[in-house]
């Protein structure tokens, strides 16, 4: 009895104590964690023998989270850095994922030149992509369907739309900056006073209307109302890094981002619709005319779900890519009123009329001004805005031996589950291979016997190898060391209209108005758009910059909406 006793008083001894100390035990594990974690890590890459077929790593503290501050914070210092320590090759870890970059051209060749057996780009992109454009296209799709869509998406843009997308963009640029009321103010006073302006705004709206009333058509550019564009903020609220991490959250803007996606494809689908009964305004050459009625090879229709959400993929492509060009160009511009002063008079030289006013350029024309074309080049050289291209490896990968090979008898594999990462963006400010890599130099471009000519005429849709991945013939172009629009299977199709409306914008711009900016050019900051302002001085009618905007017969501007 007294053993049963005893015992007894034990057990209710170690039930008292023992999950008292367990949690202890489980709280002080728990809080150091993170730091076994931590000091695990650093171990692993200090102490454990490197696999020779493995690229270097680049070492990092926190395991999981990775090099993820670096490369956000500044991608192209953080690549060039690790460059420095490591060669063209090596892996870092970013939010989980193993991701192995390859610089220079060798390295774009590899990523970009990739077969589709190993590299994907769907499966890189699809968990970002798909929640945003919807299913059934570009990434949620096998790659073929993709350069069939990519086939489809360039009957809209025809060189007979381009022509008719050249009086539309410029009608759109000019009556914006008669309305914008920071452009505005001067007109009306028709003083030559300074005033300012959020070039990132202005080129973002101007990007959305121009392109809305161009390829997204009438019905779209007739809803560039709050709605539309509160749909449209929603959505691209879905490309974050945390939508690149998560797919899906519950979280507000997640469940913004789904409902802006059902109701903007909703909105196209309805259009196609009412085109199809033939109750529609539309009567002017767009891209959803020319996506209605295209046919798969196996002979499937393209359906209305598809057209809607190629047509949301190509307005979010065009967007940020184009506005974010604008904004760069004309930051530059206005530092250097030389290359901007040459600008205007190339525009003199070519467009005047008898009476001194300046006429429209005919699409043909825009494509052959020298200057012009540098100006845009040269942006697209120094602020590529798309810096990363990604692709997952889908099977063990062998870098090839051009690429700093360890040995003749090894070479690095990247393995199937990783992530493979090309940087034409560093490539383009290569001190090895640009003559003062660092300065916004257009004339680089015109000049016959410059090394940018050199480099790029090698490399050039004329003078390349073509290759055609099924939306027709383009050039190799992978081992480009210049490829703002990416290079083979997935190089981007809206060029030439990005060029269009680059041009338009950047021409009517400077036909209006002369441009300072006081503190110079601001460096990038990848974690937020810049804002910077920019001053402006609306350049009296009655003196030398006298342009006169082509009359406006769809211009609905009253009053009333300024
Ligand atoms: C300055 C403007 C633009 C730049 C710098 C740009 C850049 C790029 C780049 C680098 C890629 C390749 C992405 C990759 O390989 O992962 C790409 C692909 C693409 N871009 Fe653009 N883009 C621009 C404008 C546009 C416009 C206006 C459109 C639509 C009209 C567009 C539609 C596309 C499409 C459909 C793809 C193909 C995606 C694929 O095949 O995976 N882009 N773009």
């Amino acid at each position: 009895m007294g053993l049963g006793l005893d015992s007894s008083a034990y057990l209710l001894e170690a039930q008292r104590y023992l999950p008292d100390s367990a949690f202890r035990l489980a709280l002080l594990a728990f809080i150091n964690i993170p730091v076994i974690a931590v000091v695990l890590n650093v171990l692993r890459q200090l102490l454990l023998p490197r696999n020779p077929s493995s690229p270097p790593e680049v070492f990092h503290l926190i395991p999981f989270v990775g090099s993820a501050p670096g490369y956000g914070n500044d991608p192209i210092a953080f690549l060039e850095s690790c460059r420095k320590k490591h060669g063209d090759v090596f892996t870092f870890t970013l939010l989980g994922r193993k991701m192995t970059v390859a610089l220079g051209s060798a390295g774009n060749n590899f990523v970009l030149g990739g077969k589709v057996a190993y590299l994907s780009a769907e499966d890189a992109y699809t968990h970002l992509t798909t929640p945003v454009f919807g299913k059934d296209v570009v990434y949620d799709c096998p790659n073929e369907k993709l350069m069939e869509q990519k086939k489809f998406i360039k009957f809209g843009l025809s060189m007979d739309n381009m022509r008719a997308y050249v009086g539309m963009i410029e009608n759109e640029v000019s009556r914006f900056l008669r309305k914008e009321p920071s452009f505005r103010i001067f007109q009306m006073n028709d003083i030559n006073e300074w005033g300012q302006f959020d070039v990132l705004k202005v080129t973002q709206e101007i990007t959305i209307l121009t392109a809305s009333r161009t390829l997204q058509g009438k019905e779209v550019r007739a809803n560039m109302d709050a709605t539309f564009a509160q749909l449209f903020t929603d959505l691209d609220g879905g490309f974050t890094p945390l939508n690149f991490m998560f797919p899906n959250l519950p979280l507000e803007s997640y469940r913004k981002r789904d409902r802006a996606q059902k109701k903007m494809a909703e909105f196209y689908i309805n259009i196609v619709k009412a085109r199809k009964e033939g109750t529609s305004m539309n009567d002017e050459p767009d891209m959803i005319s020319a996506l209605m009625g295209q046919t798969y090879r196996n002979g499937t229709q393209l359906p209305d779900h598809e057209i809607a959400h190629i047509m949301i993929a190509l307005l979010m492509a065009g967007q940020h890519t184009s506005s974010a060009t604008a904004a760069w160009a004309l930051l530059h511009l206005a530092d250097k009123p030389d290359v901007a002063e040459e600008l205007y008079q190339e525009q003199i030289e070519q467009f005047s009329n008898p009476d001194g006013s300046l006429r429209l350029p005919t699409y043909e024309e825009l494509k052959s001004l020298p200057i012009l074309d540098s100006v845009i080049r040269e942006t697209l050289r120094m602020h590529p805005p798309i810096h990363s291209i990604i692709r997952y490896v889908r099977d063990d990968f062998v870098v090839p031996g051009t690429l700093s090979a360890p040995s003749k008898d090894s070479q690095y594999v990247v393995p199937k589950g990783h992530y493979v990462l090309a940087s034409p963006a560093v490539s383009q400010v290569d001190k090895m291979l640009w003559l003062q890599s660092e300065e916004w130099i257009p004339s680089r471009w015109t000049d016959p016997e410059g090394q940018a000519q050199k480099a790029f005429k090698q490399y050039s849709d004329e003078n390349g190898e073509k290759i055609d991945y099924g939306f027709g013939a383009v050039s190799k172009g992978t081992e480009s060391p210049y490829q703002p629009f990416g290079a083979g299977r997935h190089r981007c199709i809206g060029e030439q209209f990005a060029y269009l409306q680059l041009g338009i914008v950047i021409s009517t711009v400077v036909r209006s108005i002369e441009m300072r900016i006081p503190g110079g050019v601001p460096p990038p900051n990848y974690h937020v758009c810049f804002d910077r302002l920019t001053s402006i001085r609306n350049t009296n009618p009655s003196v030398d910059h006298d342009y006169t905007p082509k009359a406006a017969s769809d211009d609905h501007i009253s009053p009333s909406e300024v």
